[in-house]
């Protein structure tokens, strides 16, 4: 796509967006993922105007969503269409009710709306009553962690697929999920690893609500809290492993590596560091559009999207070995401190 056309679209995203949302509804996009389907019996099939259904397609055309496959000279009912593999699905994760997208969208974006060259210039920033990183009282810390528990799908599936790998042969584990948010991570994957203790390390101002998630599920003997401030002070031992699940990538990379440092310390031989977050590439970055302009306006929190081999690298600086990375819909680097 052009630039040209790219900001066409851009430009017209609202209404671009009102007609997904139709599609998804009316379940036109059911239809036409699987493919190729006649506009004639599209229209038939959906009791809608053929010429004007036609103009619905043109524009899920133009985003890219829709292909035509036949087309026979005028025609207009004989137009094949198929939709683009994973259109129907992604649809329903950006527009349905768990829609991440829309939660991000509940945040004040709007303070820095219209103000982005004071902001760059470093005379306007997010204010911080409207949104302070860490989270700063307890109406926003509630609202941040309720938020990110809502994005967790990913990665309990990836904790979840990767269970036998993680959890096989360590019976009696003790893991200390730092930056743990409300403990949701925590209290979905016990159930699927019998014998892990979880301990949620973070802010103290988030422990009620890691004692209401762990109220809520049944597993209040092997979930527990523990307050700090990572930033401030050494990690608690006498943990097997330690997960960094959508933490380090907030921090620069000094702060990170440090942060990695710590948790060699405090880990013995054979101790074992899992980082979890969307490593970069482009899918990623594109889902990270919310928090990159957000984050303009809050110096506090880097929001760096960093690769694997970034990770490989400080994980390697610090002392850590066999780095693995395990698959799922986002991965989890693996590395063990070796013996001496
Ligand atoms: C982006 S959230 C990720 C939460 C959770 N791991 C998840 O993926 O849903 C980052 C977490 O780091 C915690 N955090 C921020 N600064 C911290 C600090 N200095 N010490 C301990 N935890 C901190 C926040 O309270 C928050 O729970």
């Amino acid at each position: 796509m052009t630039p040209r056309a790219l900001m066409s679209l851009l430009f017209n995203g609202t209404k671009a967006i009102d007609v997904l949302q139709t599609a998804l509804d009316l379940g036109l996009l059911d239809a036409l993922e699987p493919g190729p389907v006649r506009l004639g019996d599209l229209s038939e099939r959906f009791e809608l105007v053929p010429l004007r259904l036609y103009k619905l397609l043109d524009c899920l055309e133009c985003i890219g969503l829709v292909e035509r496959v036949s087309q026979t000279p005028g025609e207009l009912c004989d137009v094949g269409y198929r939709a683009i593999a994973g259109t129907r699905l992604a649809a329903l994760e950006v527009l349905g009710p768990t829609s991440i997208e829309r939660d991000r969208d509940r945040y004040p974006w709007a303070s820095l709306h219209g103000r982005l060259a004071e902001t760059l210039r470093g005379d306007f920033s997010m204010p911080g009553e409207a949104f302070s990183w860490p989270p700063a009282d307890e109406t926003q810390v509630t609202a941040f962690e309720r938020s990110m528990a809502a994005g967790l799908g990913p990665f309990i599936e990836t904790f979840q697929a990767n269970a036998e790998r993680l959890w096989r042969d360590r019976g009696n584990l003790r893991l200390l999920d730092v930056g743990g948010g409300d403990g949701t991570l925590a209290a979905r994957l016990l159930p699927g690893a019998p014998g892990v203790m979880i301990d949620v390390y973070n802010l103290p101002a988030v422990q009620p609500l890691v004692n209401k998630v762990r109220d809520e599920h049944d597993c209040a003997d092997r979930l527990g809290f523990v307050g700090g401030d990572f930033l401030a002070e050494p990690l608690p031992t006498a943990y097997d492993a330690m997960s960094f699940v959508r933490v380090l990538h907030d921090w620069p990379a000094p702060v990170a590596l440090t942060l990695l440092q710590k948790t060699f310390d405090a880990l013995d031989t054979g101790g074992r560091v899992m980082i979890c977050e969307e490593f970069r590439n482009a899918d990623r970055l594109a889902k990270q559009f919310f928090w990159s302009y957000f984050l303009i306006g809050v110096d506090s929190c880097s929001s760096m999207l960093r690769d694997v081999e970034q990770y490989a690298d400080m994980l390697m600086a610090v002392g850590f070995a066999d780095i693995e990375v395990l698959p799922g819909p986002v991965e989890i680097i693996v590395a063990t401190k070796p013996s001496a």
